[in-house]
């Protein structure tokens, strides 16, 4: 199995905060990962850690075998979604792509494919801050296969994404894990992860799963949901009056 991500006692502390504590696990090659965790649990601190936008306190996080400062033209091997990451917010779907493309060092005909095969085409000629919620998934998306990627770096892809727009996603990762692409994705929506994934991290603030959903759901006899919830309880205040008192 190679390793293609890897934490290893990654921590961060934000204003004297740590707001992730000694963070270990590891991705491996041609596999899709859930990472889950409530508001504020720390995933995207985690996944912006992995690409460098932000230096841990303590420990390292590693991809492709080293730091992601350390990949040089390799980080093209590494496709993000991240919010406010790549994008110009005024330029149209088909000229933000282009200039991507071009920082890329790509052939322009790349910036059809990836409209094409994201279902973006009808979109070109909208600017960027007009699109809805799910289209501008499927651009960040766009932006991330550009250099058609072996890792992909997505959080919460399906954010805003109809129900149409989720299959979709979920057949397009599936295919991609299958010719051996590696995905980490975050997410809140369980249900649909339980549908996607092959294996778990749950988060919260320190590491609370890792490894396969098979092994966590008992080979699927129990629900994503409720093996999450024993990890990481439900606050009090995030239960409705009647379930308080019930
Ligand atoms: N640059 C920053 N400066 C200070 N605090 C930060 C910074 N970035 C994140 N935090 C804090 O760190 C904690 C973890 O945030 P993070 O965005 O990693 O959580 P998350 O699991 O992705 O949450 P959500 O599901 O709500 O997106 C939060 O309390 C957040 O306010």
């Amino acid at each position: 199995m190679v390793k293609i991500l890897e934490f290893d006692n990654f921590s961060k502390t934000f204003n004297g905060r740590e707001v992730v504590k000694n963070l270990s696990f590891s991705v491996q090659q041609g596999r899709i990962v859930g990472l889950l965790g409530k508001n504020g649990a720390g995933k995207s601190t985690s996944l912006r850690g992995a690409l460098g936008l932000i230096r841990p306190t303590s420990g390292h996080a590693r991809i492709l075998g080293g730091s992601f400062a350390e990949l040089g033209i390799q980080a093209r091997r590494v496709g993000v979604s991240i919010e406010g990451v790549g994008h110009t917010p005024d330029a149209t779907v088909a000229r933000d792509l282009r200039v991507c493309t071009q920082l890329l060092g790509l052939p322009a005909s790349r910036r059809d494919e990836v409209l094409d095969l994201t279902g973006l085409d009808h979109a070109r000629n909208l600017p960027v801050k007009k699109l809805s919620t799910g289209m501008r998934q499927r651009h960040s998306l766009a932006v991330a296969m550009l250099a058609n990627p072996d890792v992909l770096i997505l959080d919460e892809p399906t954010n805003g994404l109809d129900p149409e727009g989720i299959h979709w996603l979920r057949t397009f990762l599936r295919m991609r894990a299958n010719e051996g692409s590696t995905v980490l994705l975050s997410s809140h929506m369980l249900a649909e992860v339980e549908q996607t994934v092959d294996d778990v991290v749950i988060l919260q603030q320190t590491l609370r799963y890792s490894g396969s959903l098979h092994d966590l759901t008992a080979g699927g006899r129990r629900r994503l949901e409720e093996c999450f919830f024993e990890l990481v309880p439900p606050t009090d205040s995030s239960l409705p009056e009647a379930a308080k008192n019930a």
